[in-house]
Formats: structure tokens, sequence, C-alpha cells
């Protein structure tokens, strides 16, 4: 399926913005607005929300990242115990397979680079300092960052001589963007294949691959804005990535060359996707020019999944025929000034509707649903209820959604610095103090507090409290996953219905004894509900049908490799393996064969809507206990 839908052409096309007054391919001058968005691509059928518009199978360039590189499969980017290559110990595999598929793609030569480098990385490091101080004099006269590469480019001998810093450009000796400057060097300096930063890294490959730098010759990458408006310690660590990268790739490391190195960055900078991971968080970078061509929107109806090594662009909402696609360039819903930020590295302003007005989680949910079909979601009905919520009704609860949560994500991104967090469970009380405005408020969704939830019920997993982290997850997944994510197979509420079904899987197997660290005749109190609630719950069945949404929420026609769908399968199989459950079974499989049918309707809001309600209400009786706020 995956082949054939790759040997299809994609059902999009590459055009202008309507409203841009200029051939975009050259504007690298000034900041993009919405009237002038470049190109975008554009639907040439329509398609409904989940529905697969195209699978991009072959990226220009995968890589991973730099911490993930012993991690994940340099070729496919999945996790698991790849294996070095041999010869340049930079790259990993999972099988001879990738090995062989890597090599033929690009490795080959990049392969060969990067052994040519190793023995000048193992030089002293006393050697390497001396070359250095000795090129820093002429340098200092050169006028332009690049022409100081140039004049010192023959005598270079590795990426550490050209990352000296040029006067012209340097910032004050001491200063914040002078530390900066000597980290950038330092990224580079001496170091082997095996320790080049990503940015680094995908430039050799760029430098060495013509497909590469050709595709990515007809993308975007502002550099004279970024020249004009990063700040010259930013841009001279571009430039010292450049010239590290031409020497890496074999490269003269005159003024020509660096310069096409760094307008090189730019585009990738500004057209790479970073791939995350659950686990491990961004395990790498993808790059395929038709898909770099979507625009960002903060309400955008289209999102990308990655699976293996392909790119799976599905409608996230409904999109006509001749529709522009957009997707989101970060996570819609973080605060507007942290979007702001975010976005600031692509060169323009977001104006969509939620940026032009701030609107908040639940304004967007109201103003725009997502049909989900019958058993794909918990709140099917989420729209409606966003329309009542006070956040979308009330003055003073819409001024404290916007107030509080940009301050209480600013607040909590403090806590999370490594000096900050004396101990775990006080880091957490202290995060969600910082949300007693919000939860106050009964606003669930609004960033922070779905995070700082979902660390409280890992903190509990961890701690073995399964029922309570339980509760917790359930809350999450009813009273903030559906307005802040409305599509139901948004990755992150599909995720969250996973962790549900594993902590089920515990609970279930344990008589859900609970530990909280709460006083003990409220343990008691507590422990009491929370046996009651798990007791009238049939987990397993709940577990199988958690399950069975994921399945349900996995892309059409590539559902195979997607890691979620597999660890579902594999949990699924050891649910209805047990025995003396043919009653359940029987309703269950009436449910996955019509859940439109009325008692699949009814069934459906037993068993599953109404019994992981419970457990949230159990969730908040939980957190109060617990992380309770004395106002
Ligand atoms: C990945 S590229 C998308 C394709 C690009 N429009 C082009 O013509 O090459 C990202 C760039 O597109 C522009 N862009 C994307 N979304 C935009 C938006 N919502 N408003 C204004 N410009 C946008 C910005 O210039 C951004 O750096």
């Amino acid at each position: 399926m995956e082949q054939q839908q790759q040997q299809q052409p994609p059902p999009l096309e590459v055009r202008p913005h309507p409203s841009s007054s200029t051939n975009t391919t050259n504007t690298t001058t000034s900041t993009s607005t919405a009237a002038n968005k470049g190109r975008g691509l554009y639907a040439t059928a329509a398609f409904r929300p989940g529905a697969v518009i195209h699978v991009f199978a072959e990226p220009a360039l995968l890589l991973p990242s730099l911490p993930h590189l012993a991690l994940v499969c340099a070729h496919c980017l999945r996790p698991g115990t790849p294996r070095a290559c041999t010869r340049c110990r930079a790259a990993y595999y999972c099988d001879a397979k990738c090995q062989a598929d890597a090599w033929a793609a690009g490795h080959a030569r990049e392969c060969k680079a990067l052994r040519r480098r190793q023995h000048q990385a193992q030089q002293p490091q006393q050697q390497q300092l001396q070359q250095q101080q000795q090129k820093q004099q002429p340098r200092r006269r050169s006028q332009s960052p690049v022409s100081s590469a140039s004049a010192s480019a023959s005598a270079s001998a590795s990426p550490q001589s050209d990352a000296v810093p040029d006067q012209q450009t340097a910032p004050p000796p001491g200063s914040a963007a002078a530390k900066k400057a000597t980290s950038a060097g330092e990224k580079v300096a001496g170091r082997s294949g095996a320790e080049l930063p990503t940015p680094v890294r995908a430039l050799v490959q760029a430098l060495l691959r013509e497909d590469l730098a050709d595709a990515l010759d007809t993308l975007e990458g502002h550099a004279q804005h970024r020249r004009e408006l990063g700040g010259a310690a930013e841009w001279r660590d571009m430039e010292i990535m450049a010239m590290a990268g031409c020497a890496f790739a074999g490269k003269p490391v005159n003024e020509k060359e660096v310069r096409r190195a760094v307008d090189l960055l730019c585009k990738i900078q500004t057209n790479a996707f970073h791939r995350y991971d659950a686990d491990l968080g961004q395990v790498g970078i993808f790059l395929e020019p038709t898909l770099a061509m979507a625009n960002h929107s903060c309400v955008p109806n289209a999102m990308v999944q990655f699976i293996g090594r392909a790119a799976v662009l599905r409608a996230e909402r409904n999109i006509e025929e001749g529709d522009e696609v957009e997707i989101s360039y970060t996570d819609y819903t973080y605060p507007y000034t942290m979007r702001k930020e975010a976005l600031a590295q692509y060169c323009f302003e977001c104006r969509c509707p939620r940026c032009k007005d701030n609107l908040n989680v639940y304004q967007v949910c109201a103003a725009n649903p997502v049909d989900a079909p019958c058993g794909t979601s918990l709140a099917s009905d989420a729209s409606a209820a966003a329309e009542s919520h006070s956040a979308v009704t009330d003055e003073a609860t819409l001024a404290l959604a916007k107030s509080n949560g940009e301050s209480a994500t600013r607040l909590i991104e403090d806590w999370s610095k490594p000096d900050m967090a004396p101990n775990r469970r006080i880091q957490l009380r202290a995060q969600y103090s910082d949300c007693r405005g919000l939860v106050g408020g009964e606003l669930w969704a609004v960033t922070p507090v779905p995070q700082v939830l979902t660390e409280i019920s890992i903190f509990y997993a961890e701690k073995r409290n399964f029922a309570f982290a339980l509760a917790v997850a359930c809350l999450v997944a009813t009273r903030a996953d559906p307005y802040r994510y409305v599509a139901w197979f948004h990755l992150v509420r599909v995720k969250n219905l996973f962790m549900i079904a594993k902590l089920l899987a515990h609970t279930a197997e344990r008589s859900a004894s609970l530990s909280s660290v709460m006083s003990p005749p409220m343990r008691a109190n507590m422990d009491q509900q929370a046996q009651v609630t798990l007791q009238d719950i049939d987990q397993a069945a709940l577990c199988q049908m958690l399950l069975h949404m994921i399945l349900r929420a996995a892309p059409a026609g590539v559902p195979a490799e997607w890691d979620l769908v597999e660890m579902a399968r594999d949990m699924l199989e050891d649910i209805e393996s047990l025995p003396g459950r043919e009653k359940e079974m029987s309703l269950i499989n009436a449910w996955i064969k019509d859940p439109a049918s009325e008692t699949s309707k009814i069934f459906f809001d037993f068993a599953v809507v109404q019994q992981v309600n419970a457990l949230a209400s159990l969730g908040t009786a939980a957190l109060k206990m617990d992380f309770g706020i004395v106002f």
C-alpha cells in the first residue's frame, strides 16, 4: 500500500499564494506576512479528516540528531540498539538492509569524507590550539567573516582552525554573545564525524550529494533576513558551521564555498522537520522538497506523522479541492507569544485566526469542530461543550486563560531547569501550584495544565501508584485532549489512549494497592474510593476497546508500520488470549464490526466513555489530596 501511494504523484499542486506579489523563489530579504507566504501546497482533491493525503516515502534528507546517533537507525530513524558503521562509526543501523540502503542513498560518500577527517580530529589538543593562535592574527584585519575564511582557507587543516572568530563580527569578550559564540566554535572544534552537530552533518551531506543540493536550491532560506536581523553572533555561528561543513566535505574553505554553504544551512533550517519520538524526544531531521512547500497555520487543516522513513501528510480537517494545505510548524496549543518566538526562526509572523485574536483552545475548538466517527473519541461532543465553556462565554475566564496560560507556562519552564529541581515531588507541586488559577477556572485544556498533569501521571506510575497514574491520565484524555487537539486521531490523543491502556494492564493485574504520600486518614479514604471505582470497571474490556480505538486512529494504508499500532496489536493479543471472556468478547466484536449501530453506541458509551470519566473524577480527587493547593 505504501509503495502504491509512493508511486502515485501527490494530489497536491505547488503554486504561489494568491496574494503573493513577488516570485518567492528569491524572496530572501524580508519577513513573510500572511499576504506574502511565498509558494504553498494546494489540494487537487477533497479530503475528510484523518484521510491520508500523501505518503512522502523518500526524504531528500533524513538524519538522526547528534544525541540520538547511537540510539536510532540512521536510515529509518527507528529506536532500538543499532550497530555502528565499522568504518566511520558515525552512523548506526538496525540491520544489514538499512545499512545497504543507506550506503546506496549517499552514506558511501559521507562515510569516506568523515573518515578522512578522523585522524585530524585526533590531533593533540595542544597542537590544534597553537594552530588556532597562529591563524588568528591575519584574520583580525579582514573585513568580512566570509573573506576571513577565504584568507585562511588554504592554510586550514581542520574545522577548528576555521572556527576562529573574526574581529569584525566578534562581540566583546566576556559578553553573553561572546560566550555563545565560543560555544558555537566548540561545537565543531576538533570533532570527529560522529560528534558533528546535526546541522553541520546535514550540510556535509548537501555538499557531497548533488541531488540534495539541487533540491535545496529550489527552497526558501531567508539568508539575507537572517544575516540582517538575526544578530552578529548567530550569523557567525552559521559561518562557523558552514566552514566546518566545507572542511568535512573536502571542499575548499573559500568565500564562494562558505557563502554557498551558509545559504544551504539557512535552507535546511527553514525547511527541515524536527522528528519527535514519544520516549526519546527530538530524534532527527527530515526534509522533502514538496512537503517543504506546506505553509504554516496555528489552525492547520493537515498534519504530518512520521512512520519509519516516511512522512504521512493527513487531513486534520475537511479539505476541499483547491484549498491550501497548511500544517503547524509548532505546537499550536502553546501561548501566543511562545508560538511567535518559535515561528521567528522561519522568519514570518503568523496571522492565522488563533494568532490574530489570540484565541484560547476552547474558542478554537468551538469554532472549528471536527466530527468524530462513532467509537473513536472519548468526547465526541467536545465542540458543543466548548461553546458553553466559560473560557468562551465569560470575559473574566477568557482573560484568565490568556494571562495565566502565558505566565504559568513560562514559570513551569523555569522549574524544569535542572538546578531548580531539588526533588521531583516538590517540583511537581510547585508546577501544579503555578496552574492553580487555570485549574480553579476549570481550564484543564489550557497549556501548561495538561503537560503538568501528564508529568504527575508519570510520577505516580514511577512510584508504582498505578491507580492514581491512570486516574490522572484519564483526566487529561477527557478534559484536556479533545479540546486542545480537536482531531480524534491526533498523535497526542492517541498516545494518551495508549498510556491509559498500559496503566490499565497494571491496575487490572494488581489489586490496585495505592501508595501516596498523603496523610494516613486521607490515604485510607482515597484508597477506598479508588478501589471502588476500579472494581466497578471491566478493566480488560476497557483496555481492549482503547487499543482498538488506537488501531482506528492509524493512517489508512500504513498502519502496520506505526510503532503505536505494533504495540497495540501485541497488547491486544495478550488480552484476547485471556480465558473466560466469551461474553465480553462477543460484545466487543459486535462493536468492532459495526460501531455505528445503536447497541454499539450504547455499549461504547457505557464501557468506555463513562468508565474513563469516572476515573477522571478520581483523578481530580487524587490531585486535590496529593497536590492540593491551599488558597
Ligand atoms: C517551509 S517553507 C514553506 C514554503 C515557502 N512558502 C516557499 O515558498 O518556499 C517556510 C517559509 O514559508 C513562509 N511561510 C510559511 N507559513 C507562513 C505564514 N503562515 N505566513 C507567512 N509566511 C509563511 C515563510 O517564509 C517560511 O519561512
